[in-house]
Formats: C-alpha cells, sequence, structure tokens
C-alpha cells in the first residue's frame, strides 16, 4: 500500500521504487509518457474505485493487486495507491489504483485529486445495503461535476456476493440502473477466493477499453496544473499538487 505522500515524491522524482523511470518520447505537438524497464515501455491509466463507506472498495483493489482477501481494512483516509502491471495482447500496462474514502469526513480535501486526469471509474456499491446501491447516483453525479468526459469509462460493481442469501439489492434492480447509464455490470465478491479472477476481469475490460485509446500524452512533470480531460488524455502519476 503506498500513501500518496510516497508516490508523490515518486513522481517527482521521475522514478518508483522498483526502478521504473519516467521518459519523454518527443512526437510533432505533445510528450508521451512511458515507463521504461528493461527495455520495457508501460503505459499507466488511472482508475478510481468509489462508492459509500464500507462496500469493499480497499478489499477489492486490494484482491486485484495483492491476490488475497485483506482481513481487518481500516477506513481509508484521503487515497490508497495500489498498482498492477498486466499484459494486455502484449503490450506492458500499468493499472494505477485509486482506492478513495468512503467517508465525507476523509475524503472532502481530496475529492478534486481523485478526479483529475481520471482514466477510468469504478462505481461500488454493497448488494447487501441497499442504501449503498441507492447512493450511486450521488456518485455518479459529482464524477459529471468535475467534468470527467463521457469517453472515460465506468463500470458499476456490487461486491459482497458471497452473503448472496443476505441480498438487498436484486440482480435485476442494478441491471437497469446500468443500463440506464450504459456501464457494465459485474456483481462479485472480494471475498471469496472462487471469485478471484471474476475481480481481475473487472479491471481487466478497463484496461482492455483503455488500451485502445490514442496515446497518453503528457506535459512537463514539473507542470502540476490540472490538464483539460480528452480522449488524448493526460497522466502523470499521482502528484497531488
Ligand atoms: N462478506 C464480505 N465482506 C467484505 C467483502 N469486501 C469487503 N468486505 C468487508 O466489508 C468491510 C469494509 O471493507 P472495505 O474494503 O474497508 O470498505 P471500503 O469501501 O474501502 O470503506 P471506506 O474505506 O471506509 O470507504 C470490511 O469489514 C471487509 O472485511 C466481500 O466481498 N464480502
Ligand atoms: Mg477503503
Amino acid at each position: 500500500m503506498l500513501r500518496y505522500g510516497v508516490m508523490r515524491a515518486m513522481a517527482n522524482e521521475n522514478k518508483n521504487e522498483h526502478g521504473f523511470v519516467t521518459v519523454y518520447n518527443r512526437t510533432s505537438s505533445a510528450k508521451e509518457l512511458h515507463h521504461e524497464y528493461e527495455g520495457l515501455q508501460t503505459r499507466i491509466f488511472k482508475i478510481i474505485v468509489i462508492g459509500d463507506s464500507n462496500v469493499g472498495k480497499t478489499c477489492l483493489s486490494y484482491r486485484f493487486c495483492g491476490g488475497r482477501f485483506l482481513k481487518n481494512p481500516e477506513a481509508t483516509i484521503g487515497v490508497d495507491f495500489r498498482e498492477r502491471t498486466v499484459d494486455i495482447d502484449g503490450e506492458n500496462i500499468k493499472l494505477q489504483i485509486w482506492d478513495t474514502a468512503g467517508q465525507e469526513r476523509f475524503r472532502k480535501s481530496m475529492v478534486e485529486h481523485y478526479y483529475r486526469n481520471v482514466h477510468a471509474i469504478i462505481f461500488v456499491y454493497d448488494i447487501t445495503k441497499l442504501s449503498s446501491f441507492e447512493s450511486l447516483p450521488e456518485w455518479i453525479e459529482e464524477c459529471g461535476r468535475h467534468s470527467v468526459p463521457p469517453m472515460v469509462p465506468r463500470i458499476l460493481v456490487g461486491n459482497k456476493c458471497d452473503l448472496k442469501g443476505k441480498g438487498e439489492v436484486p440482480t435485476s434492480l442494478a441491471q437497469r440502473m446500468a443500463d440506464g447509464y450504459n456501464f457494465p455490470l459485474f456483481e462479485t465478491s472480494a471475498k471469496d477466493p472462487a471469485e478471484k479472477e471474476h475481480v481481475d476481469a473487472i479491471f481487466l475490460t478497463l484496461a482492455y477499453k483503455l488500451k485502445n485509446h490514442k496515446p497518453l500524452r503528457l506535459r512537463q512533470l514539473n507542470e502540476c496544473s490540472p490538464m483539460p480531460l480528452s480522449d488524448e488524455q493526460d497522466t502523470q502519476g499521482p502528484c497531488l499538487c
């Protein structure tokens, strides 16, 4: 788990603890961000995980990046970063997961940073808690208020399917909402080991979509002001200034 201070320092140094070095390839009008390691180049995509407190955002992102269920997670304060590099059709893609805080008091100073230069969004609810499902339109509106462009892929995830007997949100209801927003719907469990591949599929679905986007473009790493979002989105790692 990497707290944002650590990642920020790494971004400013243009390298991380794995020895990745940020390099710039000059194109006609812009610079592209790659990480280069042992001759491999890696594009980076920022994915934020959003939703009510206690729905399992931390456990889902940990299941994907850490490969197991995180027992006794604490409420997220601000944001926790996790990352995993995946091979998509022969290209290394680094997914930088922003595990956000669901509690208002732990997130309010961070909200701008969540949405800045985001490449994809995962909205999570708890299938055993109707109120977490009913909150989704508010989360989706918040995202709209921060001018996230429509082409940024979004996914709806109902978590805690291992507690299906206690389910309060029928799949049919969730599917109606997903269809209304035109988002794909996944129902899964961060806890159930049998669901591991299904959790992976959520993130890989996004990785495939993002891979087919145009190359990422970047301003100078030391320019940390917000950049306009377009289908040629910029990324520069989790710099939170
Ligand atoms: N049964 C079950 N419990 C889960 C699952 N995922 C998470 N939990 C539990 O739900 C509680 C909250 O999980 P977190 O991942 O911390 O929730 P969060 O959405 O990150 O919460 P905030 O950080 O406060 O926003 C914890 O007690 C987890 O053990 C799941 O798939 N099944
Ligand atoms: Mg959390």
